[in-house]
């Protein structure tokens, strides 16, 4: 009898329910299903539809029965950092307010006025971004006191999935960690933190780790879906997920390409060190306790913002294309300035700042791509110097994983930049991930070594060398 597990992956721009099983060695994926994810304006905020998006998955858990399999588990994993909060009738009390929202303007700063900023980094060992959930928490405390005070229950996105399916609440450890409030030694709630900033302790979870058993899909949904299922926690922050899939190789460096530009590698123990803090690098757990020491660099929004701004006239492959005939056009930008964030329009914020830096404007879809694909490849080449700087050592591979991967434009202008090897994929890594923290659970999987050996049979990869001759 095959064992199937479904992985529920949603990324910023997109969610999708892929089926998993291992046949004949190889572990075999099947999308079922796909939805679009996007940011909506509600009560001045901007805000995910976590209504919508658990539709979507229970539409996805259907889709498995209209095709005649019934996944043995579910396992769920988003983007970081959001959550949202229940009152003490378990109802939801706020809305899933972004990351890119304003609430947090500032609010960094007002935090280092209580807790040192070293002295977070120190315990926690994660970069300052000023969408941690723990600045989230500070801006509602400070424009919303009321609803925290009423707040019961913190969980984060996938959690409150979970706690949909189960009614099991909990809160999942590698997401946990994006917090800026767990304690990257003890690995729980760093409690120091949370009565310094005047949060209320009771109302964060229990944490546990990718591979545990939640519990069943809750009678009233079992009944309506016609079959058992396990929740089975994966590692619920996607880039987990993903750099789980990535080979186990300890010379090279990942970018989980996506929304974001996740770049890093694999650690066995927290680097909190003073260049570490200075590179705003972070230190995100991992499965089995490893840890995700990577940086945020802005990715691949951009482009989906241009994509958006020209009524997604173009597809992702033909504004590749559109780069790579703007041969004439050289621009660079610093993709990673808090302008890009979530600007309103994307188009004037990227010529504005090739304006103001005396560079030429990109006024065609093909310029404006050109501009962002090598202004990200040069922002890579910099954390890749900078990582090989705190290891004090050199790298000689980046595997790219996630949606970007198929952008082989960007993949070789990566090559180039860096002067190393770069290999592509696979695209779902995340979801393979997923699938792989279900199937260990379930015991289809031993452990982590073999499931990337798993997957490294599974998935096909792309190798770009740096071309002397390459026309950017
Ligand atoms: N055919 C393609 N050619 C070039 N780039 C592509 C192609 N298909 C997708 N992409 C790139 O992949 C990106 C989406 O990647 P992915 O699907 O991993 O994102 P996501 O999972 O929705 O986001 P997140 O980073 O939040 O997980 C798109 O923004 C696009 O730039
Ligand atoms: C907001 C976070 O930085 C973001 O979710 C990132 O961690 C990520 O994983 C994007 O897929
Ligand atoms: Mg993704």
């Amino acid at each position: 009898m095959t064992t199937y597990s479904l992985a529920i992956d949603i990324g910023a721009s997109s969610g999708r329910c892929i089926l998993g099983h291992i046949e004949a060695g190889r572990l075999v994926l099947q999308e079922v299903y796909r939805f679009e994810n996007r940011l909506v304006k509600k009560d001045s905020h901007v805000c995910w539809e976590v209504e919508r998006l658990f539709a979507e998955i229970c539409k996805g858990i259907q889709k498995c029965k209209a095709i005649g399999i019934q996944p043995a588990s579910i396992g769920i994993d988003t983007w970081a950092v959001d959550f949202v909060l229940l009152d003490e009738a378990d109802e939801r009390l706020t809305d899933a307010v972004a990351y890119r929202d304003a609430r947090t303007d500032g609010m960094m700063e007002e935090v280092f006025q209580i807790i040192m900023k070293e002295r977070l980094y120190l315990e926690t060992g994660i970069q300052f971004q000023k969408f941690n959930t723990l600045y989230q928490l500070y801006a509602l405390k400070k424009q919303h006191p009321k609803v925290l005070e009423k707040a019961k229950t913190f969980l984060m996105i996938p959690d409150y999935f979970n706690f949909l399916l189960t009614g099991r609440k909990a809160n999942e450890y590698t997401n946990a960690t994006s917090t800026q409030l767990v304690n990257a030694f003890t690995k729980r709630w760093d409690h120091g933190l949370l009565k310094a900033l005047g949060l209320n302790e009771e109302m964060f979870q229990e944490i546990h780790r990718p591979k545990t058993v939640l519990g069943p899909v809750k009678k009233e949904l079992t009944d309506c879906f016609g079959w058992e299922m396990q929740v089975i926690l994966p590692a619920t922050h996607d880039t987990g997920s993903a750099v789980l899939s990535m080979p186990e190789q300890a010379d090279s460096i990942y970018i989980s390409s996506g929304t974001w530009s996740l770049i890093g590698v694999e650690n066995h123990f927290p680097i909190c060190v003073t260049k570490a803090l200075d590179y705003n690098f972070t230190n995100e757990g991992g499965l089995d306790y490893r840890f995700r020491f990577l940086k945020n660099i802005m990715g691949l929004w951009m482009i989906q913002e241009v994509k958006r701004l020209y009524d997604h006239a173009y597809s992702f492959s033909e504004l590749v294309e559109l780069a790579k005939e703007a041969t004439h056009f050289h621009s660079l930008i610093d993709v990673n300035a808090d302008r890009f964030l979530n600007p309103d329009h994307m188009i004037d914020e990227v010529q504005a700042a090739c304006r103001e830096a005396g560079q030429p404007v990109p006024q065609t879809p093909g310029e404006l791509a050109k501009c962002i694909y090598e202004s990200l490849a040069l922002s890579y080449k910099k954390a890749v110097q900078e990582i090989e700087d705190i290891f004090e050592r050199p790298f000689q591979t980046i595997n790219v994983i996630g949606g970007g991967c198929q952008n082989e434009y960007l993949n070789q202008l990566l090559a180039n930049a860096t002067q190393k090897r770069v290999n592509a994929g696979p695209v779902e890594a995340t979801a393979i991930g997923n699938l792989s923290a279900q199937l260990m659970a379930l015991g289809e999987i031993t452990d982590l070594q073999e499931a990337r050996m798993l997957i490294r049979q599974s998935f096909d990869v792309k190798t770009y060398l740096p071309a002397e001759h390459f026309v950017q």
